[in-house]
């Protein structure tokens, strides 16, 4: 299978430019803090010192699990189809959060349970109906994960503007989030479960043994997209398909939480390079994500408590992320403002 192929974004003599232009306005230097950081990735990203961020999107993708069956979740498999027609029907969080931010939204069938009439607002991109129970077998198929993945990048191929957010939904998907975590960074599986829709004490004790069950009865799957196939979902492999094709255009990626970060997760095996085009929207509450995020070494914008998914953070993050093209393409300079500079 061809993968996109992403190149790193350093680039020293853009990279001075970029300071420079940084530092000519009206402000001390360092004073817009992690603005200027995102200012200088976006301008490596887009190779200019004049950057533009277009048509922002945010790709929800929606898929189901068969280790749902192991009671892993908070909630009913069913819950899932039912967001989804949620997101169609524009009523959840995403919904309100990206309408406030401008922010355009895209919901995809990537293997949800549940068979949706016609749609025009539904991507069909049905792998299956769910994942295998991977406590017993591997979720997806070599070919599955493939065609997730094919999908992924054929839907990014599709998109006019250069910002995308990455969301999903897909009862259990904390579990498979937490095992892929733990095959890809070795943390140990107790440190990468965490309470998901709201699961007790005793209830994250179950999913940690489910995950260690399974892991030795996988033992030996080790290689990045036989981790994926065997521990993920449909909904996380297209997502890391997506976000290659994204990086691989030189878009910027909005990355949400832990399951969206799982997804990154296998995409930055694949290629390490994908993580200078991404912007960590938030730690969520989620037990894991924050142990998750240091092992990519990312800096997430915000902190709110928030453990939602959906791409919820994205959107929040996206009006951030506007001030820091904003301030850099529209601010005055002190030369062009007049304004005398700083004393010696
Ligand atoms: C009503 C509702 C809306 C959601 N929106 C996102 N999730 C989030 O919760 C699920 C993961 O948690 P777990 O692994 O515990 O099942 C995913 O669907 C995720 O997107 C939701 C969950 C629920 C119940
Ligand atoms: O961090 C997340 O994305 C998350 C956490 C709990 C449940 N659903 C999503």
């Amino acid at each position: 299978m061809h993968l996109p192929f992403i190149t790193a974004t350093a680039n020293a003599a853009l990279s001075m430019q970029l300071d420079a232009a940084i530092d000519s306005k009206t402000k001390p230097p360092g004073s817009l803090g992690m603005l200027e950081v995102l200012a200088r990735q976006l301008g490596l990203i887009q190779q200019t010192t004049s950057v533009a961020l277009t048509e922002p999107v945010i790709l929800v993708f929606a898929g189901d699990h068969g280790v749902a069956a192991e009671g892993v979740s908070a909630y009913p498999q069913s819950v899932t189809w039912q967001m989804v027609e949620n997101f169609l029907a524009q009523g959840a969080a995403i919904n309100v959060f990206a309408r406030q931010n401008g922010c355009a939204l895209v919901v995809v069938d990537a293997g949800v349970n549940h068979a949706f009439g016609p749609r025009d607002s539904l991507v069909d991109r049905k792998i299956a109906y769910g994942t295998q129970n991977f406590a017993n077998q591997a979720a997806m198929t070599t070919a599955q994960c493939a065609q997730a993945l094919a999908d992924g990048i054929a839907l990014v191929d599709e998109l006019q503007g250069n910002v995308v957010g990455f969301g999903e939904m897909g009862i259990a998907n904390t579990t498979a989030g937490a095992a892929l975590m733990h095959k890809l960074t070795g943390i140990p599986v107790s440190d990468c479960v965490g309470a998901g829709t709201g699961v007790s004490a005793e209830g994250v004790r179950h999913k940690q043994h489910v995950i260690e069950a399974a892991v030795s009865h996988h033992a030996g799957v080790d290689d990045p997209l036989a981790i994926l196939a065997t521990f993920g979902g449909f909904e996380i492999a297209m997502m890391a398909g997506a976000m290659l094709r994204a990086a691989e255009r030189r878009m910027v990626l909005l990355i949400d939480g832990f399951i969206v970060t799982s997804a990154l997760l296998v995409a930055a095996r694949l290629q390490p390079a994908i993580l200078d085009y991404c912007v960590f929207a938030h730690c969520s509450g989620e037990h894991g994500h924050k142990r998750m995020l240091d092992t990519l070494a990312a800096r997430p914008l915000l902190q709110l408590d928030m453990r939602l998914g959906e791409g919820t953070a994205c959107a929040l993050a996206l009006p951030l992320l506007q001030a820091a093209a904003g301030f850099l393409r529209e601010m005055a300079t002190f030369g062009s403002a007049q304004v005398a500079e700083k004393l010696d």
